[in-house]
């Protein structure tokens, strides 16, 4: 059930009573069956603009993601891709000249307003960057960290600490040398340590930022299964430049385009084979971008 009442295959409404986005109850995941009901939308963003300063890195964005799906976020260079994920789980609140205008829903519920706390809403809506970025710790202790920090900690740490790396699809490769120095492992490994580490502390959204585009093709290949595969339990954004690699994982693709637009959402299948608007396919097709 979402906060508003509605069953599976629902849209949540937004709404500005009861439902807290960084509220326990306001998020706990549906059971929903995919094969007979259509996925819920999680997140949902309104006419939403960003600015830096004077200048407009996003225009009137209207979006909706759907739970337990991949999501591709693609677009040329500056059209601001990762400004909306940042705008996501307000890690865009930490640059001092962003400024956001209209919603940006989470279950409902809009996480600009005043009662959201976004650490909470952060616990809620993790973040893998660009750059893997460990921390200068044993393996063990990047994954405990989240779990120490949250007060997760109990008894059970070291089994949260291998779920996390399994369901990273790295324990194999790290099990017997727990207490080794993250910054020790290699770039495609790093990233999946930083993966496990978002994972470790059981946020409902994955957001990616160009997860995979300082890796090598097999570091890369390892990676985009791993995000398919972690949308069987998690909703994911991803954004990413590489066309194929949109094409390949995700289930929703947004394009951006030059100006802070969003030109086309839908479907993958839909915008890589039969685009609505001409700029999408001219940029998928490669003639600009
Ligand atoms: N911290 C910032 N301060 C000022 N302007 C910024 C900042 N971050 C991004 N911008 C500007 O906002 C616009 C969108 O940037 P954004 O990084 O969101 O685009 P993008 O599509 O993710 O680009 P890329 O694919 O190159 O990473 C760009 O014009 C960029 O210069």
């Amino acid at each position: 059930m979402t906060p508003d009442g509605g069953g599976p295959g629902t849209v949540p409404k937004p709404q500005t009573g009861n439902a807290r986005a960084d509220d326990e109850s306001a998020t706990d995941r549906p059971s929903t069956d995919q094969s007979t009901h259509p996925a819920e939308t999680v997140i949902e963003s309104r006419d939403l603009d960003v600015f830096y300063g004077d200048d407009q890195a996003l225009q009137g964005i209207d979006m909706e993601i759907p739970e337990r799906q991949v999501t591709a976020l693609i677009g040329p260079s500056g059209c601001g891709k990762s400004t909306f994920l940042r705008s996501i789980n307000r890690m865009n609140d930490l640059i001092d000249v962003a400024r956001v205008e209209g919603e940006l829903y989470f279950h409902g519920k809009n996480v600009y307003d005043d009662d959201v706390d976004p650490v909470a809403l952060r616990r809620k809506i993790g973040m893998v960057f660009q750059k893997p970025n460990p921390f200068p710790k044993s393996i063990f202790d990047n994954v405990a960290y989240g779990l120490k920090v949250q007060g997760k900690a109990d008894g059970n740490l070291e089994e949260k600490v291998h779920t996390a790396l399994e369901r990273a699809a790295i324990l194999d490769e790290v099990e017997d040398r727990l207490d080794e120095s993250g910054l020790e492992l290699s770039g495609g490994q790093q990233q999946r340590l930083c993966i496990a580490r978002a994972i470790a502390t059981d946020p409902e959204v994955i957001l990616m930022d160009e997860p995979a585009s300082a890796l090598d093709p097999v570091a890369t290949s390892q990676i985009e299964d791993l995000v398919e595969e972690l949308a069987q339990e998690y909703t994911v954004v991803i954004v990413t430049h590489n066309m194929q690699q949109a094409a390949r994982i995700s289930d929703k693709t947004a394009v951006f385009l030059t100006g802070g637009e969003l030109v086309e959402f839908g479907d993958t299948n839909e915008i890589f084979e039969n685009p609505e608007h001409d700029r999408v396919e001219d940029y998928i097709t490669g003639k600009f971008g």
